[in-house]
């Protein structure tokens, strides 16, 4: 099977029984992480994963387009081996609606892979990874999902917390109703004195 469903090369941990590892990496470990640093994504209340590998190379995948992941949280080790090039590019964290949406210069974020380490972000952290131009990558991918977090946010009706975009609206939307009060308060200001 795919270990998902844009690369090709890998292979679904769990399908190898390695389910209960992954549970104990996931409750040992990334959740007690992600609850101090993603509270707002249910960083505190991760209860289900997929596990992966995916292989970068020759004869392997090259690179991986710009996506968001299907989790709250993402594990991504860097198991080896000898590569260059496969660098993470990170663009801003999104909600589903502004997924699309432009990416501001504070939000761009290079990230080189090296060998024995890792790195946790937000799934809808919007990343992509560039080719891998020699040798081999191997990474192991923990995609980590809270099912109250999923669930709460189909009756969400406001913007997220947690969405750059939907943030930066709210501030637009905040300075327009402040600037229009302002004109306001001048308007009847300048009817009262006259
Ligand atoms: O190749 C990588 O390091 C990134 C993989 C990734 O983003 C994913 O599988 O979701
Ligand atoms: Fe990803």
């Amino acid at each position: 099977m795919r270990p998902n469903t844009m690369n090709k090369f890998g292979a679904v941990l769990d399908d190898f029984g390695l389910e209960a590892m992954l549970d104990k990496l996931m409750n040992d470990f990334i959740r007690p992480i992600s609850k101090v640093f993603f509270p707002e994504v249910g960083g505190s209340t991760l209860d289900s994963h997929h596990g992966f590998v995916v292989e970068y190379g020759m004869d392997r995948d090259v690179e991986l387009g710009f996506h968001v992941d299907d989790s709250e949280v993402t594990l991504n080790v860097c198991l080896g081996r000898e590569f260059s090039g496969g660098e993470l590019f990170f663009r801003g964290v999104r909600c589903d609606k502004h997924v699309n949406t432009e990416t501001q210069s504070e939000e761009i974020l290079d990230y080189s892979h090296v060998p024995g380490y890792a790195v946790l972000h937000r799934g809808r952290h919007r990343h992509g990874a560039r080719a891998t131009t020699s040798g081999s990558r191997v990474n192991l991918l923990v995609w980590c999902r809270s099912s109250v977090f999923r669930e709460l946010k189909k009756y969400q009706k406001e913007c997220s917390s947690w969405c750059a975009e939907c943030q930066r609206e709210k501030k637009e939307r905040q300075c327009f109703s402040i600037a229009a009060t302002k004109q306001e308060l001048l308007k009847r200001i300048g009817n009262t004195s006259s």
